[in-house]
């Protein structure tokens, strides 16, 4: 078959590139059609790549040819972390097909913002251009058909004459023509890959924004948020744009071609079009569960996916436990349930490829039964024949198209949907937090001059220009379940005053930090950072809803959220160290200083060719810190954390390394550290951050951070923490049933516990 569609004409072979075996059959009609001289648009066919690479991820077919969605597919398994969150496979067989004003809705939620965007202009010349080769192609294929009609005849009446003549035509046509093929399907695809480029960076930035990647991790908001980037995106845009392609073609082919089969013979339009009508409602009703079937099956997949990644990923501590047994369960289960999912829609797209086949063939014989009594009665020549069987199917292509693509459609469906349900709960973190809670805390930074003139509550030390947080009234409870852990909680922390957080596991100690650093805001009460220098004061709020508070407290307060709170002075070392991927300079780097990372070996041309890919922060310096440390004060901080000697073992700061699996914990918790020195921050949050570390270690670090004049609430249950702070907050397990406080804060007499400790 595919040998007949290469030497039949060049012109095939514009369609060879989305052919796929399902649309074998479709595509042995049309290369007979093209034989009439037929030089039809592929964009209907092209619509079909997305199906393709569907189908090749699930069924392995070896077809080399359309396989950048494959690419796509397996990219996302390498870049999705262990961050990102997949809930359990559940039971979704029960999910409602959507209805179809609700899918345009989200189509059009998702598509426009790019054509509104800053590359509207490049984007929309382009979209222009893409459509007016299309219309080009159009007209190509309509001189095809005469010449055509015309070759045919030269044939059946013995002119060889006129039928060299017309070959030459032909011939000439080939070598015009295509060219105007091959631009429309590479603009088209450049198009497409620009719109995914633009649209990549956007759903990422609201993915980052605001700490949603957390919030959607946290609180199993929706699945795989990482396969929707990369895959579904990219489907997305491809499809999108070959559907449009295509119903523009189909418009303008209607036009082309029905003047000619009306002209031709009349009755066979009416046939046309109750075949064509008749065709479209029976498809409907027997695929009308394909759209739930391809939604589920993109969630399945990722979900095993996304098990295998855990494996890579936790290769360790499987390994030690020695777990591989339950592991091969659990991927097996994921798959078993992908497997099932497919099963079902194969089941599904067999049903409605019996219809559809059926369909296909049935009209081959049609116009030209039809016509053939006028030809036989000598009313019309041979050619004409075979023009109104062409003619006859580009209408009915048109008018099919929904029998032809509805497995494309279903597909795309499910990728609008799930698109436009990860659109909905990025925007919805946008306005507001995920949780539904109408009371939150108030979390504000200010300028070390313009804090509020209210007593303390005297607990701490209450030298008021020396204020760095003051917490007010604060009740703290979980996301979801909107249990308690902490209530009515008031402290102030001034410069130098380290406190220390203590209680039993679970009472709520990292919670804290979390509310501390805008992560949790359920509950009431207020949290405000004295922290910024200079004459420009500033606040930030939690959320959008609770400006009104902020205006009241002070006119120094600004209304969002700080982009990096970093760059606010206060810095946070959270209890599991994070390595980040790239070299050793680069973990110490961060997060206050990002180092461009060049990644193909050819830097001089990075994807940079597209003005929106390269990041709106500055690279060297990303929060506001005014020096990026040289070479030697990395080094020197490495050598202050005790970590010179990695130095000589990794060769140089610029060497990668998976610096989670190649460094101890403990090691890693000293990166952690070397991070806090560089970036000198005026408040420091650490939750446990030297649990793995010998107290040797553990001393020398505090002292470290002590003498950088940074002050420090620390988490933790060791005693040997005592010798580092001032005071220590008692947070105990709270008691549903109870309204008491369930915390206390003591002093810490460290003169005491060092004559202690050397007796
Ligand atoms: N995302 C979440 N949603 C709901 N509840 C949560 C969430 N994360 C933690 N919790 C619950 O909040 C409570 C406090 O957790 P937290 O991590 O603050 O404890 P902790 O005092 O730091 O414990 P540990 O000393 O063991 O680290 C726990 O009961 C925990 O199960």
């Amino acid at each position: 078959m595919k040998m007949i569609i290469h030497t039949q004409a060049q012109s095939q072979s514009l369609c060879i590139s989305s052919y796929n075996p399902k649309s074998e059959q479709q595509l042995h009609i049309r290369s007979q059609v093209y034989l009439l001289g037929k030089f039809r648009s592929p964009s209907l066919l092209a619509a079909m790549s997305f199906r393709n690479a569907r189908r090749r991820r699930s069924l392995k077919n070896s077809n080399p040819i359309s396989n950048k969605n494959i690419r796509s597919c397996s990219s996302a398994a390498t870049t999705t972390g262990s961050s990102l969150i997949t809930p359990e496979p559940d039971n979704d067989n029960d999910r409602k097909t959507p209805e179809l004003k609700a899918l345009f809705r989200r189509f059009w939620k998702v598509a426009a913002p790019y054509w509104f965007s800053d590359d509207k202009v490049q984007a929309r010349l382009q979209l222009a251009a893409v459509f007016a080769l299309t219309l080009a192609t159009t007209g190509i294929s309509v001189g095809f058909n005469f010449l055509g009609r015309d070759f045919y005849n030269a044939l059946a009446n013995k002119d060889q004459e006129q039928f060299t003549k017309q070959l030459l035509y032909y011939l000439g046509g080939f070598a015009g023509g295509i060219p105007f093929f091959v631009l429309r399907d590479y603009a088209r695809d450049t198009l497409a890959l620009r719109w995914r480029s633009w649209m990549t960076k956007y759903y990422m930035q609201q993915y980052l924004k605001n700490q949603t990647f957390y919030k959607i991790q946290s609180q199993s908001i929706i699945d795989n948020p990482d396969q929707r980037i990369v895959d579904d995106l990219s489907a997305f845009t491809g499809t999108a744009l070959s559907f449009s392609l295509t119903l523009f073609n189909a418009a303008v082919d209607l036009i082309s071609f029905s003047n000619i089969l009306y002209g031709i013979y009349p009755p066979l339009f009416v046939v046309l079009l109750v075949y064509s009508i008749g065709g479209t409602a029976i498809s409907v009703f027997l695929g009308k569960g394909l759209v739930t079937l391809n939604f589920l099956q993109e969630k399945k997949e990722a979900d095993f996916r996304y098990g295998l990644v855990r494996v890579r990923e936790n290769a360790e501590s499987i390994a030690f436990y020695g777990g591989e047994e339950n592991e091969m369960q659990l991927l097996l289960q994921r798959f078993k349930s992908a497997f099932e999912n497919l099963t079902q829609l194969l089941i599904s797209s067999r049903n409605l490829e019996f219809f559809t086949s059926g369909y296909r063939y049935l009209i081959q014989i049609l116009p030209a039964a039809v016509v053939a009594p006028m030809y036989f009665s000598g009313k019309i020549e041979f050619g004409v024949i075979n023009q109104s069987v062409s003619a006859f199917n580009h209408i009915l292509g048109d008018f099919s198209l929904i029998v032809y693509q509805f497995q494309a459609i279903s597909a795309f469906s499910a990728v609008i949907d799930r698109l436009g349900e990860f659109d909905d709960v990025l925007n919805s973190s946008k306005s507001k937090d995920l949780s539904d809670s109408i009371e939150e805390i108030c979390l504000t930074y200010c300028s070390t001059k313009s804090f509020p003139l209210s007593e303390p509550n005297g607990a701490v030390s209450t030298e008021k220009s020396q204020k760095l947080l003051d917490m007010d009234n604060l009740t703290l409870q979980t996301p979801t379940s909107k249990a308690t852990l902490v209530r009515d909680l008031s402290l102030v922390i001034n410069k130098k005053e380290h406190l220390l957080v203590m209680g039993p596991s679970g009472s709520g100690k990292t919670s804290l930090l979390r509310a501390m650093a805008g992560l949790w805001s359920n509950g009431r009460g207020k949290i405000t950072f004295y922290v910024k220098d200079g004459e420009d004061s500033e606040a930030h709020t939690s959320s959008d809803s609770v400006s009104g508070q902020v205006n009241s407290q002070s006119m120094d307060c600004e209304l969002k959220r700080p982009a990096n709170r970093n760059s606010r002075e206060v810095f946070f070392l959270p209890q599991r160290p994070y390595m980040v991927l790239g070299t050793l300079r680069q973990q110490l780097l961060y997060p206050t200083w990002t180092e461009e990372v060049v990644t193909t070996s050819d830097s001089t041309k990075p994807a940079g060719s597209l003005p929106f890919l390269t990041s709106a922060q500055s690279t060297e310096n990303v929060n506001g810190k005014s020096t990026r440390p040289t070479t030697d004060d990395l080094i020197k901080v490495l050598e202050d954390v005790c970590l010179g000697y990695i130095l000589s073992r990794f060769n140089s700061l610029d060497t990668t390394h998976e610096w989670s699996s190649v460094l101890s914990l403990g090691e890693q918790q000293r990166v952690a550290f070397a991070r806090l020195l560089l970036s000198k921050p005026k408040m420091v949050l650490l939750d446990e951050s030297t649990s793995a570390l010998d107290e040797a270690n553990e001393a020398h670090l505090y002292r470290q951070i002590e003498a950088a004049g940074i002050t420090y609430i620390s988490v933790g249950h060791r005693r040997t923490l005592y010798d580092f702070h001032d005071t220590v907050l008692h947070i105990s397990t709270m008691d549903p049933t109870s309204s008491q406080c369930n915390w206390k804060i003591e002093l810490i007499d460290r003169d005491s516990l060092y004559t202690l400790s050397k007796r």
